[in-house]
């Protein structure tokens, strides 16, 4: 599974009431969104994962903000699909490595990256997208890197995710902003299920990996 092509969107969810997981996972996939990142930033995420695991078998399920060995373990423990780090270090790299899962690692300079390239791991997290250059730092790099492949997250928004999408490079975006905090705690899936359909919209289904090499 490559993770870069799953949907051309991953939303990024905090979620702070186990009870809300599995009406949201089922809101995203209403929407054409089959996959959702829980950020481990709160008390409720591992349990978060466990439920949409059991319960929505249909949407991937990722693991954000892996910071330590045993957040990794206790992710792959929970079932998560896949993993993501806001950064890479040595350490956290070799934690993800040692998984088996499909990871994200975030990559901020050309020195995060060759450290992925050093492992052959050509998909990486940009992160904080907008802060550390976003669209014209992705573009810097496609010169010397060509093999890497981002995931920007952090300050992409509906305004400008189409503009990361268009890059070669950029296989998928990560946000926010498909999972408001007012509609989680509303419990307004509707919003959350419409918010996720335009954002499956950025890019058909039929434009998405199938036609890309291997890497
Ligand atoms: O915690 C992590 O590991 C993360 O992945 C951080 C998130 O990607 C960003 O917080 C999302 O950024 P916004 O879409 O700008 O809200």
């Amino acid at each position: 599974m490559r993770v870069l092509d799953l949907a051309p969107v991953i939303p990024v969810v905090a979620v702070r009431e186990v009870a809300h997981a599995v009406p949201l996972a089922r809101a995203l996939l209403a929407g054409g969104l089959p996959v959702i990142e829980i950020t481990l930033r709160t008390a409720a995420a591992l349990d978060a994962v466990r439920a949409i695991v059991a319960e929505v078998p249909e949407l991937t399920v990722g693991a954000g903000t892996i910071c330590s060995t045993a957040q990794a373990e206790q992710a792959a423990d929970a079932g998560a699909a896949f993993l993501v780090s806001p950064g890479a270090t040595d350490r956290l790299l070799d934690a993800m490595q040692d998984c088996g899962l499909p990871f994200l690692a975030g990559t901020a300079t050309a020195s995060d990256m060759l450290r992925l390239l050093e492992r052959e791991i050509t998909e990486a997290k940009l992160f904080p997208a907008a802060a550390v250059g976003g669209l014209a730092l992705l573009r810097s790099v496609s010169g010397p890197l060509p093999q890497l492949r981002f995931c920007p997250t952090g300050g992409v928004s509906p305004a400008n995710a189409a503009q990361y999408l268009a890059l070669p490079n950029v296989g998928c975006v990560g946000g926010s902003w498909l999972a408001p905090a007012e509609a989680l705690a509303a419990g307004d899936w509707p919003r959350i299920e419409a918010l996720a359909r335009a954002a499956a919209a950025l890019r058909p289904p039929s434009e998405r990996g199938a036609d890309r090499p291997a890497n």
